[in-house]
């Protein structure tokens, strides 16, 4: 087997049902779109969490940034709430539920939407980032969920 450098996995709860791993629909696309592991229905306006019941992992020094579709707000009515997703490295396989990626979207319209399991609602691009000067002040934390898990 090649070497593990970067890339995803299924969490526990979707290991073992077949289902394909995210892959990119042309030879020199950036983004693996990520499909709803599980049918999700909204409410006009409403925000949920989309799982896509998947983990990544990475070299230290990259970070997955989780975009939005460009056809998601004509064509679903939906958007993803917090612009960009930010997947943190030590997110991946943390004790509080093993670096599940999930996309907040957000319903835009005055009815109800929606995603079925299957479907790509986003995509995942990863990239190297930098970090700035007198950086040895990083607290120690072990990253054990998302969404305020570091606290306010
Ligand atoms: O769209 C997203 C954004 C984040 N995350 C996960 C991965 C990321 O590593 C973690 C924390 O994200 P972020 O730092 O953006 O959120 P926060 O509100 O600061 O929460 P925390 O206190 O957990 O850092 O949540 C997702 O699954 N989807
Ligand atoms: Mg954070």
């Amino acid at each position: 087997m090649k070497m593990k450098i970067r890339g995803f996995e299924f969490v526990t709860k979707y290991a073992d049902q077949g289902l394909d791993l995210p892959h990119r629909e042309t030879e020199h696309a950036a983004g693996y779109d990520l499909a709803a592991v599980e049918t999700v229905h909204f409410a006009p306006g409403e925000i949920k969490l989309v799982s896509t019941g998947l983990k990544a992992y990475m070299q230290a020094g990259e970070v997955l940034y989780l975009y939005d579709r460009s056809s998601n707000p004509r064509k679903k009515g939906l958007v993803l709430a917090n612009s960009v997703g930010v997947i943190d490295g030590d997110y991946y396989g943390n004790s509080g539920n093993e670096g599940e990626i999930f996309a907040q979207m957000m319903n835009i319209t005055d009815h109800a939407v929606v995603i079925e399991a299957g479907e790509r609602v986003t995509q995942g691009v990863f990239m190297p980032f930098l970090v700035a000067d007198g950086d040895d002040n990083v607290t120690k934390t072990v990253r054990t969920g998302g969404f305020g898990s570091t606290g306010k």
